[in-house]
């Protein structure tokens, strides 16, 4: 990932992005540039209207097509190629796969809905793809499109202070995390569990993975059925059984 453009009728919303956390890092480093798009820049009447009353009457008020292909064709006139992804609810809900697709991407165009949405002619002659964060609406593609950027950032090698935390993430191989624990090792009566203290990193890593495998089994055995047990689990897992009773 190099690239980013956001089409979005609220630029601050994303230029806020740019100053803080991963995101912030990313791009100051310069491993990714984020450019924004405002389709009222598109507009040709002297009053810059981007929205219209909606065909077949109903509440609210919808997208215009033309400032908004206008602005679309600008972005896709800069820079290489990249499909155009609408950020809705009709969208593939995005999943840790879905993540790891965009993040393999040279470039992201991200389309930001408001109002009651889009012309559906635009949907039809310019956008490529919807994704969805989840089964909810929002009042604008905006937060959804602040979820994407952060998720496919930090999967970018660089971004991340250590790699692997990356890799350990939740939902990396279809595993939530495991426990973490930090400083004082006794806390208001409530210890740290000893294999973290023994310094033994095998057995650190043994424990882990055995957490991660029961955490998964407990809150999301969905996740179990897609991403199956490996050997390596089962190994742990059974190796730390017989440590315990050891
Ligand atoms: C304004 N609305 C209702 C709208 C209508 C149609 C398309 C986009 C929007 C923008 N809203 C969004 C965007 C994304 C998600 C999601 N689940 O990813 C939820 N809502």
């Amino acid at each position: 990932m190099r690239r980013i453009d956001v089409i979005t009728l609220f630029p601050e919303w994303v230029e806020s992005l740019k100053g803080l956390g991963v995101t912030g890092r990313a791009m100051a480093q310069g491993t990714i540039s984020l450019h924004c798009w405002n389709p009222r820049d598109f507009t040709e009447d002297v009053h810059r209207s981007v929205d219209d009353r909606p065909y077949g009457g109903g509440p609210g008020m919808v997208m215009r097509p033309e400032p908004l292909a206008r602005c679309i064709e600008a972005v896709l006139a800069e820079d290489i190629a990249a499909p155009v992804s609408f950020l809705g609810p009709q969208g593939r809900v995005l999943d840790h796969d879905g993540v790891s697709e965009l993040a393999g991407r040279a470039r992201l165009i991200l389309l930001c809905g408001r109002y009651e949405g889009v012309d559906e002619r635009v949907l039809q002659t310019l956008v490529d793809e919807e994704w969805s964060i989840g089964d909810y609406v929002l009042s604008g593609g905006e937060p959804a499109a602040a979820v994407v950027m952060d998720a496919v950032i930090r999967q970018q090698p660089g971004v991340l202070g250590h790699e692997e935390s990356a890799l350990r993430d939740s939902f990396v191989g279809g595993r939530l995390d495991c426990p973490h624990y930090t400083r004082p090792a006794s806390w208001r009566s409530r210890d740290v569990p000893e294999v973290l203290l023994s310094g033994d990193h095998a057995r650190i890593e043994r424990w882990r993975l055995a957490e991660a495998l029961h955490r998964t089994r407990q809150q999301r055995p969905d996740l179990l059925a897609r991403y199956p047990v490996s050997e390596v689990e089962r190994a742990a897992a059974k190796k730390l059984g017989s440590e315990k009773g050891a």
